[in-house]
């Protein structure tokens, strides 16, 4: 350990994403992690870093009312509260929300001071219950410390804010924050991120030559390599800086509305203009006039290595690019991922949460714009291409199911731009080459796999078997898009009406994780919905060739990979209410398989 601490010592340890601190017994200290597992009185076991450990000598005991009435003028404006309903109460209980229920109980949520330049909150700042069960304590803090005050209101149920909307009354000022420091390294860590470094353009690389060959595995080498000139060329790496520039005009035109990002660490909030399902249609208008002026878009399937190499080319220079300029970060501009001073992880995994130029978000422009509006218009290319080779005067009834299918996601997507903030591309992971590539590589030229197939595959469909199919793409969409609201509505107004009928798990943070339902059948039904839909697209190309099951494989990878980050995250933040909720749905995407 690495300071006086030992196992079984009575310490302060901070409840996550609050300034508030707890007695806590420390069971054990992680030397690998550097992480303390301690247990709180209340049960919850979570594991603390060291700078969220202090010995008692550090704090000071407050009141609920001594605080009220010293050192916030603004509570006399606001609801007061009784110290008598401080009630202790567990963290973690199931409830059926009754809409009688509702009326009669009032969810408490205490005031809380943050003051976040002496101790930042690490997750969120949300109203925090595990207040409600133990005594508060506060430390000791200088009045010339405190650059920022959080006042978290009282609730109730029927309250429309959700709870973690904090108000800001003073807008925090840069401060020298200590450099934040990643000591969970993730993606297999040094090694496992140098290997994906190299490994990732060569397996795009690799998909793109197979999948125009006849030998249906994807494990035979090509039978060439290709030369220079066949992956190289100007004219085609201006055009994608074209593409690039064009939608980058479309994100910062005046239209749409403003949004609040999630908190970062200060509470400060980013705004985000939303206006991606108008540069879908926009973008659609565009390729409508090229069309009309004749210009032959089975270029880009003419071209597709060129394409892929320039949009390589793109993504590493962004990374470079990103990676420079974020030698000096404050602290709450770091993800908390991507700052181990490892050089190649930190480059994959990026080390700015949100790189902006002026109000630009590099981020959540690469995420939601040229990658995914790109995708579309590479599968049109890839329609017209299969005419063309083909000799057909109307696409293939596959190619008509795998470009519709496709389209509909990505406009869902756009259209649900807003819910983007919520995830954790955006809230913990940094902009780093993992994110450029996948974004502006892997998006437009791997998801493309059917339709690319399809140019020199034809697959004959039986009614029946595309039945079939839209079938299990119309499941599939119910249950992602289902899962998705529901959840975000939840998030935004638990005490909706449309609500009540749910039974939750209260969480020691304030929110409530749902616990019936699609979130109650698998953990991550969304994910259920969006592998049902890749299988979707992956069918109506047969079963001849592996090419098009690519996505489904990367699917089937990339969630499960996520569930388990976005699991171990969820039991930091939730400790012994997520147990209680993997108890409760013991599968995480599919009853009784997994
Ligand atoms: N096709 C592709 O390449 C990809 C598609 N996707 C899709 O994007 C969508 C978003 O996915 P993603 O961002 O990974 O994660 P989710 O939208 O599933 O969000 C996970 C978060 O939801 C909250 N949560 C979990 N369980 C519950 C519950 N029972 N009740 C209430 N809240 C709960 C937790 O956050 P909190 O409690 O803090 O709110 C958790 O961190 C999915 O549909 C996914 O399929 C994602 C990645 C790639
Ligand atoms: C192997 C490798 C390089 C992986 C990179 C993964 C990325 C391609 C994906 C990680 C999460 C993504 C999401 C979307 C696209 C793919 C990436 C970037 C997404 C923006 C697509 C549109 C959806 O509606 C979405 C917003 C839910 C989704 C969010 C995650």
């Amino acid at each position: 350990m690495p300071s006086k601490i030992q196992s079984g010592d009575t310490v302060m340890g901070r409840w996550p994403g609050s300034t508030l601190y707890y007695e806590v017994k420390v069971l054990s200290y992680d030397t690998e992690t550097e992480l303390y597992t301690v247990i709180y009185k209340d049960g919850t076991e979570l594991e603390l870093k060291d700078s969220d450990i202090k010995n008692h000598t550090a704090f000071r005991q407050v009141s609920g009312r001594s605080r009220s009435r010293s050192r916030s003028p603004s509570r006399r404006r606001s609801r007061s509260r009784s110290p008598a309903r401080t009630s202790r109460r567990s963290p973690s209980r199931t409830s059926s929300r009754t809409n009688e229920g509702r009326k009669d109980k009032l969810k408490e949520v205490l005031e809380v001071r943050l003051t976040p330049v002496v101790l930042p909150p690490t997750e969120n700042n949300s109203n925090n219950k595990h207040e409600q069960k133990q005594e508060t304590i506060e430390p000791k803090v200088e009045p010339e410390q405190q650059r920022s005050r959080y006042n978290l209101r009282r609730r109730k149920d029927g309250d429309p804010k959700p709870t973690e909307e904090v108000k800001v009354e003073k807008e925090p000022t840069a401060s020298p924050c200590p450099t934040l420091k990643t000591t969970e390294l993730e993606f297999g860590g040094r090694i496992g991120t140098f290997i994906m470094l190299l490994f990732l353009p060569s397996v795009v690389l690799h998909l793109l030559l197979q999948v125009s060959q006849d030998d249906g595995s994807l494990l035979t080498l090509p039978a060439s390599v290709p030369t220079a000139e066949a992956l190289w060329d100007w004219q085609v790496f201006g055009l994608v800086l074209l593409w690039l520039c064009f939608q980058a005009v479309l994100c910062m035109l005046p239209l749409g509305k403003v949004v609040d990002g999630m908190p970062l660490k200060t509470g400060k909030k980013l705004k985000y203009r939303i206006n991606g399902f108008l540069a879908l249609l926009i973008s659609a208008v565009a390729v409508g006039v090229a069309l009309q002026q004749e210009v032959d878009l089975t270029y880009i399937h003419t071209h597709f290595l060129q394409f892929f190499s320039s949009a390589v080319m793109i993504s590493v220079l962004l990374s470079v690019y990103l990676y420079t300029r974020s030698r000096h970060l404050s602290e709450e501009e770091q993800a908390p991922s991507g700052n181990s001073g490892y050089l190649f992880h930190d480059f994959f995994m990026g080390r700015e949460l949100n790189p902006r130029i002026r109000s630009f978000d590099v981020k959540f422009f690469c995420e939601m714009r040229p990658g995914l509006i790109g995708w579309l218009l590479i599968n049109f290319s890839m329609l017209l291409a299969e005419m063309k080779v083909q000799k057909l005067d109307s696409p293939s009834p596959a190619m008509w199911l795998v470009t519709i299918f496709q389209f509909l996601w990505v406009a869902d997507g756009l259209w649900h731009e807003e819910k983007l903030l919520t995830t954790m591309d955006i809230v913990h992971d940094g902009f780093g080459f993992m994110l450029a590539f996948g974004d502006l590589v892997w998006v437009p030229f791997t998801f493309t796999c059917q339709a690319h197939y399809l140019v020199s595959h034809p697959s004959e469909l039986s009614m029946l078997f595309i039945a079939v199919i839209i079938t299990i793409k119309g499941i599939g969409y119910f249950v992602f898009r289902k899962a998705n609201s529901q959840k975000n509505n939840f998030r935004k107004n638990p005490s909706d009406p449309s609500h009540s009928h749910l039974k939750t798990i209260s969480t020691a943070t304030g929110k409530s994780l749902i616990v019936s339902g699609l979130w109650g059948f698998v953990r991550h039904p969304n994910y259920l919905g969006d592998l049902l839909m890749g299988l979707a697209w992956s069918l109506p190309c047969g079963f001849v060739h592996a090419a098009p099951y690519f996505y489904l494989i990367y699917l089937v990878l990339l969630l499960i990979h996520r569930n388990s980050r976005d699991e171990h995250q969820c039991r930091k933040k939730y400790g012994s209410a997520w147990d209680e909720y993997c108890k409760a749905v013991p599968y995480r995407f599919f009853p009784r398989i997994y």
